[in-house]
């Protein structure tokens, strides 16, 4: 199998160009290539396939084989690769998924090769208790919306916009559920995949927060039926968060482009960050802004090729 190794912030992934031959048994596929002793190391699979309704889809799967239906770091590097390998010369791209068509917008750097990428995630979707709540059914709301968020944003009033949510759509921003014996108020959003949001005290280091002791009960646990992805964030100010995560399906990685995206709008509706901050990773820096006016989450961050080459599968 010819593949590319490619990261997004740290998050890594093997990219296999699938638009002409189809890879059989894509799951045992990603465990056997993201092993990091016995394979080529990755935080899972990414195959890059011909669509109908856009110009590219994007079918990925985690390093235990399990597969998610969106990836923020994934999609910027397969907007890379599409460009980079000349299977389109264009630089706004439409990549399908399996939680809808997200477009890109592609900037090419001085040795003509895609640096970084810019893509609307589209709306989020609050998942609070079992009401899943779509933020753009908000709309109809329009005014309270505003209001939401201009509060937020000038004033910090976190209880006005849980409130003012909570009395147009009977939904909750943070939960408080028990994990291993601890309790921990968590923020559900969904960008087309789950994602649980936790915040740490401002005064720990957070390169030393023992996530993967912690990491591996949020995902199994009962509350969460199809396992979740947990960012744990620390709020430097309203314009910076730092990030640490836990992905269902991959453990700790570098990066989620899809947990950045969901921990602005989390923090924004819990009224601690502004509508547009820079989330702080392992593995570099992903700048996260939500269009107040059409509910779309946009995520911009590098994309890089790390080498190819061939496996025998
Ligand atoms: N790293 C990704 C998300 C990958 C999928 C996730 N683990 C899931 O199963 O939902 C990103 O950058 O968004």
């Amino acid at each position: 199998m010819v593949f590319t190794k490619m990261h997004g912030a740290g998050n890594d992934y093997v990219y296999v160009d699938c638009t002409k031959e189809e890879l059989d048994n894509p799951s045992e596929v990603a465990i056997k290539v993201s092993d990091r002793h016995t394979g080529i190391g990755s935080d899972g699979l990414i195959l890059i396939k011909s669509s109908d309704k856009a110009d590219f889809f994007m079918e990925m799967y985690n390093a235990d084989g399990s597969q998610g239906k969106m990836c923020g770091n994934g999609i910027r590097c397969v907007g890379k690769y599409v460009y980079d390998n000349g299977l389109t010369d264009k630089t706004t791209v439409n990549i399908d998924t399996l939680a809808g068509i997200k477009i890109l917008e592609l900037n090419i750097g001085t040795d003509g090769k895609v640096a970084t990428a810019k893509v609307n995630m589209g709306c989020p979707v609050l998942e609070a208790a079992d009401i899943p709540m779509d933020i753009s059914a908000l709309k109809d709301y329009k005014a309270v919306y505003k209001d939401i968020l201009s509060n937020a944003k000038d004033t910090g009033l976190s209880k006005v916009a849980v409130k003012a949510l909570s009395e147009v759509t009977n939904a909750v921003v943070a939960e408080k559920i028990e994990v291993n014996g601890g309790i921990y108020e968590i923020t559900g959003v969904s960008m087309g995949n789950p994602h649980g949001i936790v915040y740490l005290d401002k005064d720990i280091d957070i390169k030393k927060f023992a996530i993967e002791q912690i990491g591996p009960h949020f995902e199994s646990h009962m509350a969460f039926p199809e396992r979740v992805n947990t960012e744990f964030i620390q709020v430097v100010d309203r314009k910076n968060l730092n990030m640490r995560v836990w992905e269902r399906g991959s453990g700790e990685t570098l990066a989620c482009g899809t947990g950045a995206c969901a921990s602005l709008v989390a923090t924004v509706l819990n009224g601690m960050c502004d509508i547009d901050a820079t989330l702080h990773l392992l593995g570099g820096d992903l700048n996260i802004s939500w269009d107040t006016e059409s509910g779309n989450v946009y995520m911009e961050g590098p994309a890089t090729t790390v080498f190819t080459g061939t496996i025998e599968i």
